[in-house]
């Protein structure tokens, strides 16, 4: 293996995508909380904290799922042996001390909001992944969580609009997740996991993850009728919405399909909140 390769795996761990999309998920919280420019140097810690995190829970996942992604995903950076199960865990393990030394120069509860995550992100993987739905709703927990992080870095901020995002991208989340379970149902098994789709069967799973979806979609006009953002966030959101209700319904076909249609349609609806804020603050200027 050279050091190029290695080099290459281990930023695959990290999943670098969700890195940077979860990272601008934390800034839109501190955004829709009028804080970045009264604290910047806040805002940049809680992204900083929000990257290594996202990377270091992407990467000790992948280190406690080897064995389930020999059968999954075995071109994944462990299981096609790029890198080392102990290299991939000294590596997370470096990223959360990075997290943590960003994380603690934030107000008290930013603080809170990233040591329960830090926590979580471990039990994901050890504890919960394998229970019907819980799992499922740890990782959604986390994601929507971004925009709680990014408001509570800024002392004394407003964190109304940051928990409509949050409630949101969890909800979104939580269908992606038990789409993704129902892709992965086999290797699942053989690993003796009871997750939703073991639990109650595929579709039925399919279609509760289709149920949640529908929730969220009727709800994503809720931002912009309580005034926190303008009306180019409707312009953005119906055709995202209108994206993730394909994917839900794809899924029924092919969860794989369906769970990459909804990520875009997520990422879509990420960008929705950025414009709707920003013509807001533009608006009123
Ligand atoms: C209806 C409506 C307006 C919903 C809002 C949806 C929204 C903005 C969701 C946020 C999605 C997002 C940008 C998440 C950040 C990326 C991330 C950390 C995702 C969680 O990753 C866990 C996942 O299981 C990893 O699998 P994969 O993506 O296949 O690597
Ligand atoms: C704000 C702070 C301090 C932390 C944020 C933490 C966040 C946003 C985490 C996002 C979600 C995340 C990275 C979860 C890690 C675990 C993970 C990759 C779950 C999904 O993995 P599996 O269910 O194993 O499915 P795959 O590995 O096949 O994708
Ligand atoms: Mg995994």
């Amino acid at each position: 293996m050279t050091v190029g390769e290695t080099g290459r795996g281990l930023l695959e761990l990290t999943r670098p995508v969700n890195v940077i999309a979860a990272s601008a998920l934390t800034f839109i919280g501190a955004f829709v909380a009028g804080g970045v420019t009264e604290a910047p140097i806040a805002v940049a810690a809680a992204v900083g904290a929000t990257a290594l995190a996202v990377g270091a829970g992407n990467a000790i996942n992948d280190y406690f799922d080897r064995e389930i992604d020999r059968i999954n995903q075995p071109e994944r950076a462990i299981p096609r042996g790029a890198v080392s199960p102990r290299g991939a865990l000294a590596f997370s393990l470096l990223l959360f001390a990075g997290a943590v030394g960003l994380a603690i120069t934030l107000p008290r509860p930013a603080i809170a909001i990233a040591g329960i995550n830090l926590l979580a992100l471990v039990a994901y993987t050890e504890v919960f992944k394998g229970l019907p739905g819980l799992g499922n709703a740890l990782v959604a927990y986390l994601v929507g969580s971004t925009f709680l992080f990014g408001a509570a870095a800024i002392d004394g901020a407003e964190i109304g609009p940051a928990v409509v995002l949050f409630l949101l991208a969890a909800i979104a989340t939580l269908t992606r997740e038990i789409i993704k379970d129902v892709e992965d149902v086999e290797g699942d098994r053989e690993e003796g996991l009871n997750t939703l789709p073991i639990a109650i069967g595929e579709r039925r799973a399919l279609a509760v993850a289709a149920f949640l979806l529908v929730v969220a979609v009727v709800a994503s006009p809720i931002p912009f009728l309580r005034g926190h953002f303008g009306v180019s966030y409707l312009l953005i959101v119906a055709p995202a919405d209108a994206v993730m209700l394909l994917a839900a319904y794809e899924s029924f076909e092919d969860p794989t399909v369906g769970q990459s249609r909804l990520k875009y349609g997520m990422f879509l609806a990420a960008l929705a909140f950025i414009v709707g804020r920003a013509a807001l603050e533009f608006s009123s200027l």
